[in-house]
């Protein structure tokens, strides 16, 4: 597939390149697992020498004859002497630094966790004492979002505030997914939301369906349950790298919040126990689940509902988690017959989000949300508002946008204008067709 956007964060890249010619320059990149972000760093460099180093799973002896392996074919040079650990390879590479200027990615970086974690105390001793006389452009990447901000941004860390940038790499927006959506097919407004909706974005689940031309509702599900497919494990895949052993109650929880089990009582009903520890965690630690509270709520309000960020997972939740056993027998027949019953549920979810996403990107909103009362009733799907220039849009959002009565929206959104006083109101369906 040909690169697609990411303008931003190559220019950081590009940026960060020229800045290493002065003194050293650190940036770490954090994406979750399949968002780009190798590919992001190889083309960032692509005309340029670059050492790309992967901490696999493996012994560090066997990382380091590797990495000399590329190092001799990357700098050109035979190195002479042993290089059997990380800590002399990092050494060679800043001094190498001092006579030239050099690219270094360093992909996994979380994984020396689990191989030396002295690495981290070692590369920090190293880069504080060459980075005011070496050239070399660093990027430490990983997708382990809670471990790379621990690593980074804990103060009890050795490589504490040693970076001088961070990237965080989302998905691709609404937008750039449109137009990679152009490339490959016929514009079909609900196949074309399903495709918004599965892959949420995420670079290698869009790669795998241009790549079999999987672009309508029907073809995806083909290709998510189907023998060897690469999607019915990845749910686990992803996360479980976050979660270690602990993960069953994590997975509850999410497949719980997947379901519309969206408020905390909700969640501690079913599971019969207290699950504040975990929410916080899922929300700050893993970035997983957001808390969303109604628009015009105090930000301590008790009012909090729960949502998962990424639509890929919360499709996996939905569908495959919640139908392990027809998965484990490989009844492909019956997830494809369930997912397709329940998926205008889902998707109508979905497209609520896909307009919000939408309305962020014309940048002419100071606040975008939805509304509900607190039972949880009088849901209004989106209010955005320009606080500057006293303008809002409310509005109701369905598959079907003839089943929308604008009269009860503007009923409904009575409770919410004492906080729109002078305000332009616009109120508004969207449906399938103002995709
Ligand atoms: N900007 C892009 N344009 C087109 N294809 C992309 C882009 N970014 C990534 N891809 C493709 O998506 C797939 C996943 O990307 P990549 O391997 O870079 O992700 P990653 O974040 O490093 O994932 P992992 O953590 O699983 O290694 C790759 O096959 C890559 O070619």
């Amino acid at each position: 597939m040909k690169f697609y956007n990411r303008e931003k964060e190559l220019d950081l890249l590009k940026k960060a390149e020229q800045s290493s010619f002065e003194s050293s320059f650190m940036t770490f990149i954090v994406g979750r697992r399949r968002v780009g972000k190798t590919r992001l760093i190889k083309e960032a460099y692509k005309d340029k020498k670059l050492l790309y180093f992967f901490v696999a799973k493996k012994s560090e002896k066997l990382l380091c004859e590797e990495y000399k392996g590329i190092i001799e074919g990357v700098l050109g040079k035979r190195i002479i002497g042993q290089l059997t650990n990380f800590k002399e390879i990092f050494e060679y590479l800043m001094s190498v630094g001092e006579s030239e200027q050099i690219n270094i990615a360093i992909d996994e970086f979380q994984e020396f966790q689990n191989i030396n974690p002295s690495v981290y105390s070692d590369m920090q001793n190293i880069w504080d004492e060459y980075k005011p006389k070496s050239k070399v452009n660093l990027i430490l990447s990983g997708s382990i979002y809670s471990l790379m901000s621990k690593i980074f941004e804990d103060s009890k860390e050795p490589l504490f505030g040693r970076a001088d940038r961070k990237i965080v790499l989302e998905p691709f927006d609404v937008n750039t997914l449109k137009e990679i959506y152009a490339d490959y097919a016929e514009f079909n407004a609900k196949d074309f939301v399903s495709f918004y909706a599965i892959t949420g974005g995420m670079a290698k689940y869009i790669e795998i369906l241009c790549k079999e031309k999987a672009m309508s509702l029907e073809k995806i599900i083909d290709m998510v349950f189907c023998d060897g497919s690469f999607f019915l494990a990845e749910g686990r895949e992803v996360l479980i790298g976050e979660f270690g052993k602990d993960y069953h109650t994590y997975f509850s929880i999410l497949s719980l919040v997947a379901g519309s089990k969206t408020f905390r009582s909700e969640i501690e009903g079913v599971l019969e126990k207290s699950v504040g520890g975990f929410l916080e965690k899922l929300e700050k630690n893993y970035r997983i689940i957001k808390r969303v509270q109604p628009v015009f709520s105090k930000p301590n309000a008790r009012n909090v509902k729960y949502e998962i960020i990424d639509n890929f997972l919360s499709f996996w939740f939905m569908f495959v988690y919640k139908n392990l056993s027809a998965v484990e027998i490989k009844n492909f027949d019956y997830l494809k017959k369930y997912t397709l019953k329940y998926f205008d549920q889902f998707l109508g979810r979905k497209l609520e989000k896909y307009f919000k996403e939408k309305l962020a990107s014309t940048n002419e909103y100071s606040m975008i949300g939805s509304y509900w009362d607190k039972k949880g009733e009088n849901e209004i799907d989106i209010v955005a508002v320009n606080e500057m220039e006293k303008r809002a849009l409310i509005a109701e959002v369905k598959l079907n946008k003839n089943k929308i009565n604008l009269q009860e929206l503007k009923e409904k959104s009575k409770k919410i204008l004492r906080y729109l006083k002078g305000f332009k109101i616009e109120y508004k369906g969207f449906g399938l067709e103002d995709v």
